[in-house]
């Protein structure tokens, strides 16, 4: 069965937007859960601009569902992730200037460094994962150092980026095909998310190797028009329709 993975980083930017308490990302949390979600990804930045420790405090202690931490390689992070032990962290690369996450973890770049900072999260009994894009070596360093899984970048095939650029989908496509059969004949677990909309879920979730979507942006917008629970429930329909 492929994982959904409701990211409910935005729902904290609305609530940012105007310091009320509203909209409470743990009521998102538990509405996905009722929604038929397998998970819950929040991104604790460095720079909380949407979620905050509060809010990943509030999700360890009340969640039923696996909570999936995102978050930079930096020490503080290491140290919240440690005292907190959620069920999943997923490295990522952060830029204070970026509007969202524009590109993936350079894991071959920072071997050793990686290697030494996901060793106790691993052993702390996270599951660890990274974010990047499918280029080879950034999936045969991954497998190197010990990761146990690899999210795959969807945010060029989704033919968007920060900068408005467009890219070459099928070309995208073709190499999220062929980075996921890599990075699972090197037993990695495959995940992939960013950007993901129900007009472009189909090709990642008809992806054998890939056993988890992380998304959240869309499905936020969605809920502002026809519900959080109905933008769910058809995310879901079109990644099983994917699937059949
Ligand atoms: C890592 C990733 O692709 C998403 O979690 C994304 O980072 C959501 O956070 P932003 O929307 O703040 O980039
Ligand atoms: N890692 C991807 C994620 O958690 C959600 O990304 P997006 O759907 O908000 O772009």
């Amino acid at each position: 069965m492929l994982r959904l993975g409701v990211n409910i980083d935005h729902v904290a930017t609305i609530r940012n937007a105007r310091g009320t308490p509203w909209p409470d990302p743990l009521r998102a949390a538990r509405m996905a859960e009722a929604a038929g979600a397998d998970g819950i990804t929040a991104h604790l930045r460095e720079d909380r601009r949407h979620i905050s420790d509060a809010d990943i405090d509030a999700l360890m202690a009340n969640l039923t569902l696996p909570l999936n931490l995102e978050m930079a390689a930096t020490p503080e992070m290491q140290a919240i992730a440690l005292r907190h032990r959620p069920h999943a962290v997923c490295i990522v690369p952060e830029k204070r200037e970026e509007r969202t996450t524009e590109g993936g973890l350079d894991v071959a770049g920072n071997e050793a460094m990686l290697a030494d900072y996901i060793a106790p999260l691993r052993d702390a009994g996270c599951r660890v994962s990274l974010f990047i894009g499918h280029d080879p070596a950034q999936i045969e360093a991954s497998a190197r150092i010990g990761a146990a899984v690899v999210e795959l970048h969807t945010g060029a095939y989704c033919d968007y980026d920060t900068e408005g650029r467009h890219t070459d989908r099928d070309r995208e496509l073709a190499g999220l095909v062929e980075g996921a059969r890599l990075a699972a004949s090197l037993g990695l677990e495959v995940h992939a998310g960013h950007g993901l909309t129900f007009d472009t879920v189909g090709p990642i979730a008809a992806i054998p190797q890939v056993k988890e979507l992380n998304i959240g942006h869309f499905l936020i917008a969605e809920s502002v028009f026809i519900g959080l629970d109905g933008a769910i429930r058809e995310m879901r329909r079109c990644m099983d329709e994917a699937r059949a």
